[in-house]
């Protein structure tokens, strides 16, 4: 049985993504839970006929909701509105992500964790430090989603020169997923296209790159942020991840922001960690049955991507340093 749970499901992303996800033959239960609606999204969804049983959970039914999950997609949580950065949501999805992340140590502990909710830099490590007080943390289970930055990098490319498919056309983003933290590695994409740029042109993309999900927030003037493109990311990357821990599928790769204990054989991962003090950063991982089979070596930077990602280094220890302090100032011992 491969039961999949969305915690979130009623929500703007939830929703979608639970749409998506229904469409795949590798699931066969799909489990919605909400604080609010799941039931109605849950029966409503029923009614598509592929090979998922779909379940709706309500408020009270958390853990019901979490026994026996294969793999848990986390999109609960408050959205931003115009004005706001991710780490203004900090306040109020902190507490969210650490309760399921209690309900996932208590219900499912060998679960596979995809966490969306924002700011993903702190959330994540938030979620380690409650596995690990738990005893069930493993590393190579739980991933911050941060695969829109690389749908937006292939789309936003593709504006920029026309013979690129951005529907084959994979960039690497690595750091983490907020702002700055973003740092798109465009000197890896083939044929020169770094090369035939402006460095106005260089700016004018990175930055697109770095703060796409602002256009989003601004253009829905406070109905929320990215839900669609969202759901699209958050099922691609759930969809690899399954055929790679169900069908048994080799060597995909997606950049994903992970606990670097996640491969404690890469020398290179290993250098850097001494280097910045980083545990936690989003870099190309390949996936393999029990998740993250390899963190891949970074590639040789530019001088101008060198330049960017020292500057998610310093901005990405204070919001991890964030998360980790909020489950040491928050949780009973
Ligand atoms: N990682 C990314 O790239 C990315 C992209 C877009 C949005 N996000 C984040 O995803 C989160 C959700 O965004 P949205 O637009 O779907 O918001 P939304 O408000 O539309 O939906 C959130 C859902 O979470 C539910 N919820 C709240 N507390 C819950 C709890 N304790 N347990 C279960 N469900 C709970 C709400 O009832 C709601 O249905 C936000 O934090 C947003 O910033 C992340
Ligand atoms: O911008 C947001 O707040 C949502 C999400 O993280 C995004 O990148 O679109």
């Amino acid at each position: 049985m491969v039961k999949v749970v969305i915690c979130g499901a009623a929500g703007g992303i939830g929703q979608p993504l639970s749409l998506l996800l229904k469409q795949s033959n590798l699931i066969t239960h799909l489990a919605l839970f909400d604080v609010v609606n799941a039931p109605g999204v849950a029966a409503d969804l029923s009614h598509i006929n592929t090979k998922s049983k779909v379940t709706g959970h309500g408020k009270e039914e958390m853990d019901e909701a979490l026994q026996g999950a294969h793999t848990v997609v986390i999109p609960a949580g408050v959205p931003r509105k115009p004005g706001m950065t991710r780490d203004d949501l900090f306040k109020i999805n902190a507490g969210i992500v650490r309760d399921l992340a209690t309900g996932v140590a208590n219900n499912c502990p060998g679960a596979f964790v995809l966490v969306i909710s924002n700011p993903v830099n702190s959330t994540v490590p938030i979620f380690c430090e409650i596995l690990k007080k738990h005893g069930v943390f493993n590393p190579k289970k739980v991933f911050g989603i941060s695969t829109l930055d690389v749908v937006r990098s292939s789309k936003f490319i593709s504006e920029v020169n026309t013979s690129i498919d951005p529907s084959t056309t994979r960039v690497t983003v690595v750091g983490g997923h907020s702002g700055a933290t973003i740092v798109p590695l465009l000197s890896q994409i083939p044929g020169g296209f770094v090369g035939s740029l402006s460095q106005d042109q260089l700016d004018t993309l990175t930055h697109r790159i770095q703060y796409g999900g602002d256009e989003v927030v601004k253009a829905k003037d406070g109905a929320g942020s990215a839900t669609l493109s969202m759901a699209y990311a958050g099922a691609r990357f759930t969809l690899t991840l399954l055929q790679a821990t169900v069908s048994g599928q080799r060597g995909s790769v997606e950049s994903t922001y992970v606990n670097l204990d996640a491969d404690l054989t890469n020398e290179s991962v290993k250098a850097f960690r001494n280097r910045t003090g980083l545990d936690y950063f989003a870099q190309d991982v390949e996936f393999g049955p029990d998740g993250v089979e390899k963190i891949l070596d970074l590639p040789t930077l530019s001088s101008y991507e060198q330049k960017l990602l020292e500057t998610a280094i310093a901005e990405l220890k204070t919001n991890i340093d964030k998360g980790t302090s909020f489950v040491t100032e928050n949780t009973i011992a």
